[in-house]
């Protein structure tokens, strides 16, 4: 298949053209803006809620440059659909245990400088806290700026599964479940929204805001997260 040839009617990803080409836009605009440099990232949307399916990029493949041919069809439990598909991510759960949500509808993976440098200057801390900046207002659900978000951050490990069953635990913690998205230690950040561009528009505002926390250290000369 060329990179825009559409997949053959039998494909599992035959229908599924117009959401294929939305995340091919969306990993070339991730990697112009730095997000989603070489093949690190991976990208989601929900294509069946019961039972539930998502469409995923496959392994390893140049996220600012996917063709028609990179993307699979996984199940919740992360298994393609069916065979003769290329592998999907890696971290196809980390997607699959945030897609089961109610009311998500896309999750994105990327890679920035500020997230992967921010989620180890914080990690002692276990979260980056992000407070007072009008720009909170671009995530679902903040309506002031007087508000402060708490970026939950993860130890990095190859094992997925299990950092999978961490990340489900923190998603329906009753006290204060995660909330638009989270990092993982000197590696990126992983986050969600109800469809696409809310997945987006998150990306942006999340990657200013960890942008502004770390300029603002930079210029201070200090890690005063807080103040
Ligand atoms: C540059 S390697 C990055 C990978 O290890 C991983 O973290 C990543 O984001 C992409 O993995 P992939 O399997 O292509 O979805
Ligand atoms: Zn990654």
């Amino acid at each position: 298949m060329t990179a825009t040839a559409a997949p053959p009617a039998t494909s599992p990803l035959a229908g599924h053209e117009a959401k294929i080409d939305a995340l091919r836009e969306t990993g070339h605009w991730l990697w112009q803006r730095g997000f989603s440099l070489g093949t690190s990232s991976n990208y989601s949307v929900v294509v069946s809620r019961d039972p539930l399916e998502l469409l995923i990029t496959a392994s390893g493949k140049d996220k600012g440059r996917l063709t028609r041919a990179d993307f699979v069809i996984v199940d919740r439990d992360g298994k393609a659909t069916s065979p003769g598909q290329p592998k999907s991510s890696a971290e196809t759960l980390l997607h699959t245990v945030v897609a089961e949500l109610p009311g998500v509808g896309a999750v994105l993976h990327t890679h920035s400088v500020w997230a992967t440098v921010l989620s180890d200057l914080f990690f002692k801390q276990g979260a980056v806290e992000i407070a007072g900046y009008e720009m909170l207002k671009g995530l679902d659900g903040i309506t002031t700026h007087e508000h402060t978000s708490q970026i939950e951050i993860f130890e990095n490990t190859q094992d997925i599964p299990q950092l999978a069953e961490q990340v489900r635990e923190r998603l329906t913690n009753s006290i204060r479940p995660l909330k638009h998205g989270y990092l993982i230690r000197k590696h990126g950040m992983y986050t969600w929204g109800k469809d696409l561009d809310e997945a987006r528009r998150h990306v942006e505002i999340i990657e200013f805001l960890l942008e502004c926390t770390a300029r603002r250290l930079m210029l201070t000369g200090g890690l005063h997260p807080a103040s």
